[in-house]
């Protein structure tokens, strides 16, 4: 049984998975992790490995010290991905973002693929047909749009997105000062993933979409593109390297 673990810069993922079967999955935020993560190892004493990526400045003692009977397996630029990484800075790339890619050449093989994570940052990665990883884009997150339009200003509010009327069209024109960052926020957001897609397009005219992040089903209801939407894509692709390293050892 492995425990998998996604340390965002938002928030720390985990989950158990058996083979290819997803048991549970469990959020919190970075505060937290010690003690929860000791009540997870406590709930499923069969858990014998863990993998682990993190972007956060959480070193691998962290993990080791939860349970020296646990091996770790901590994701790094030097383990096994099953794609070829053209990045100019390949060392500087986000292992976050390396998981993605490699969870989309696992599961949707042999194709062009676009992978948008909607989390603290909203990144872009494009793996090609090739399993090349050519790279993507970094752009800030929902919840840092809002923050930094109250932070860097005089008087704007601190708002959230969940603060926004639950219906799936945020109005273009906000009639107020609250829906006028709001259209800003998630109409900006919206727009930049659709803009994003559409020049993809003109690049690559067959390639899937995988949206993933805390805020991707907020935008999936939202986005007039066919896109495959699974907030648990980052925990799943950990668990497929973990496979395939361990296959291919
Ligand atoms: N229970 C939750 N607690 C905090 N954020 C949540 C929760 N559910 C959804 N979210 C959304 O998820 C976002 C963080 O997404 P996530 O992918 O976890 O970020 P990261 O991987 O960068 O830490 C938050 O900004 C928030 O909008
Ligand atoms: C861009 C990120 C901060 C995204 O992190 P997240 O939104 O998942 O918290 C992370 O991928 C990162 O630190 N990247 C390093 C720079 C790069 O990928 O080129
Ligand atoms: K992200």
């Amino acid at each position: 049984m492995l425990l998998v673990i996604d340390v965002g810069n938002t928030r720390i993922k985990a989950a158990v998975f058996e083979g290819n079967t997803l048991l549970e999955t469990l959020f919190f935020s970075n505060v937290d992790f010690q003690k929860n993560s000791k009540t997870i190892l406590d709930s499923y004493p069969k858990v014998t490995d863990m993998i682990v990526a993190s972007v956060g400045n959480r070193d691998k003692d962290d993990f080791l010290a939860l349970n020296a009977k646990i091996n770790v397996h901590f994701v790094t630029h030097e383990t096994l991905f099953p794609f070829q990484n053209l990045y100019e800075t390949p060392h500087t790339l986000g292992i976050d973002r390396m998981v993605l890619a490699a969870g989309a050449v696992l599961q949707f093989p042999k194709q062009n693929r676009l992978v948008i994570d909607a989390g603290t940052c909203i990144t872009y990665d494009f793996v090609d047909n090739e399993d090349r990883y050519l790279g993507g884009a970094i752009a800030l997150g929902i919840r840092l749009r809002y923050e930094s339009l109250h932070h860097y200003t005089a008087n704007l509010p601190l708002l959230a997105v969940e603060n926004v009327p639950s219906n799936e069209q945020q109005d273009l024109i906000g009639n107020s000062t609250q829906q006028s960052i709001h259209s800003g926020v998630i109409n900006g957001v919206v727009f930049e993933i659709e803009g994003f897609i559409n020049e993809y397009r003109k690049k690559y005219p067959q390639f899937i979409i995988i949206l993933t992040g805390g805020d991707s089903e907020f935008l999936a209801k939202r986005l007039k593109n066919t896109i495959f939407a699974n907030s648990n894509f980052l925990l799943e692709s950990l668990n497929q390297i973990y496979l395939y390293t361990t296959k291919n050892d």
